[in-house]
């Protein structure tokens, strides 16, 4: 609403918003806390509910379409009274059903706390269909702010290091808007989640979610605290469970070396990623869902690797077989230059001040550590076992 000031300038005022529903009230009374994870059962996902799950006074309700999640990653929690898998229309199905639930529809649950991941994150996966992916980011975040609305539950949006698109700042911070491209390949997933972050911050002001300035009592202002909205602009993540042909480069590189292939550097090679381990950015997004701010809050590792460090610190770190490692030279497998893709960025590091500052949190586990533990778990599922 604008109104005109003395001087003839336009004065914005602020829309009070409408009055949150009784379902706030109860929840705050109940023992356990209802968690809606959104892509559950996806690579970052499943380590969030495994960690969820640890709590006994959570109980999780996943929904995913399984594009690129599976249900294999969520094995240990079929059938655990605390878990629910979900599909779409709102009814629970048993769990050895051949369960599809997709975010772009909307979706009709009781919680307290919404982690909305949803959303393919391989840059193969996220191009295959565009309009899917845009469609995911855009309508899916919409409907899940309209369900985090309609049950006055927080919301927690993985946003990530795309929005910077090829960044002219170095290392980023969350001030800096970025430098993205609207029309290339990667767009369907840079500025779809520049969308969804809009989205997220036009619900926070204009439905005052997370305004306790709008309300003169004490008790509704802990109910509009209760329901913010959380940003985390995550920056490449990798562990155990990440797809083993995901087309990431971290497991893309374990993968071949496991496989006696070369490793494939796109070109040229001296672009930079930072790289977190899964455990470290589960603690992180668990740690930004129960502070007090909204964010953006960048996650990620500052370590700054070249691709071909990556490379070469895989070949370093993996264990290799024992003619290799007999031969005392390096191991057989060979890096190789391939064609890049469109439009990728040439830099990204993020800044951590913020999250040390607000959230307490830093990155505990080197590269050089995670490596092995995403090895052991690449193995298994390779059939690949140690030679030496
Ligand atoms: N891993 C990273 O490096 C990284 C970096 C930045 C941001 N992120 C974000 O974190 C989130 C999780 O990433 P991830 O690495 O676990 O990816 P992932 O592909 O392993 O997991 C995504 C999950 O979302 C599901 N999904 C996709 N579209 C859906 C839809 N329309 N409806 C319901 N489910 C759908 C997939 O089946 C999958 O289980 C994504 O939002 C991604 O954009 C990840
Ligand atoms: O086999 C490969 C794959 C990739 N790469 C290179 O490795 C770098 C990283 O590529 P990745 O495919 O792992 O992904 P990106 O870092 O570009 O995006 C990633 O981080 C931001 C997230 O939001 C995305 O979801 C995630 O995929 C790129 O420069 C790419 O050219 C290789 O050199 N070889």
């Amino acid at each position: 609403m604008a109104k005109n000031t003395a001087n003839g300038d336009h004065q914005t005022t602020t829309k009070p918003p409408p009055t949150p529903s009784p379902l706030r009230f109860s929840k705050f009374f109940q023992p356990n806390m209802r968690i809606l994870v959104t892509g559950g059962a996806g690579f970052i996902g499943s380590h969030l509910v495994d960690k969820l799950m640890e709590d006994e006074k959570n109980e999780v309700i996943v929904v995913d379409n399984f594009f690129t999640g599976s249900k294999d990653n969520l094995k240990r929690w079929i059938g655990h009274p605390r878990f629910e898998l979900r599909r779409h229309e709102g009814v629970t199905v048993s769990v050895t059903c051949l369960l599809f639930v997709d975010v772009t529809e909307p979706l009709l649950v009781e919680v307290d706390k919404i982690y909305h991941l949803a959303c393919p994150a391989s840059p193969i996966f996220y191009k295959y269909n565009a309009v899917k992916t845009i469609k995911t980011n855009v309508i899916g975040t919409l409907n899940m702010l309209g369900l985090a609305k309609r049950v006055g539950a927080r919301i927690l949006l993985t946003s990530t290091s795309e929005v910077y698109g090829d960044p002219l700042v170095h290392p980023q911070p969350e001030s800096y808007w970025g430098n993205v491209n609207p029309i290339g390949v990667r767009s369907c997933y840079d500025e779809g989640k520049r969308v969804a972050e809009t989205l997220m911050f036009d619900y926070h002001r204009q439905h005052g979610i997370g305004c306790p300035q709008y309300s003169t009592d004490a008790f509704m202002i802990s109910m509009h605290f209760a329901t913010e909205i959380r940003i985390a602009r995550i920056f490449n993540t990798y562990g155990p469970r990440m797809n083993i042909d995901d087309g990431r480069v971290v497991s893309n590189f374990i993968a071949q070396s496991l496989r006696d292939e070369p490793l494939t550097v796109q070109a040229p090679g001296t672009q930079t990623r930072s790289f977190c381990y899964v455990s470290d950015m589960v603690d992180g997004l668990i740690r930004l869902m129960e502070g007090d701010n909204t964010g953006p809050i960048n996650i990620g590792n500052p370590g700054e690797f070249t691709m071909i460090e990556l490379a070469e610190l895989v070949k370093e770190v993996i264990t290799y077989s024992q003619e290799a490692a007999l031969c005392l030279i390096s191991p057989k497998v060979e890096i190789k230059m391939v064609e890049n893709t469109p439009d990728d960025p040439r830099q990204r590091k993020p800044d951590i001040t913020k999250a040390k500052e607000l959230l307490g949190w830093e990155p505990k586990v080197k590269l050089r550590d995670g490596l092995p533990l995403m090895e052991e778990d690449f193995r298994l599922r390779l059939g690949v076992s140690k030679k030496i």
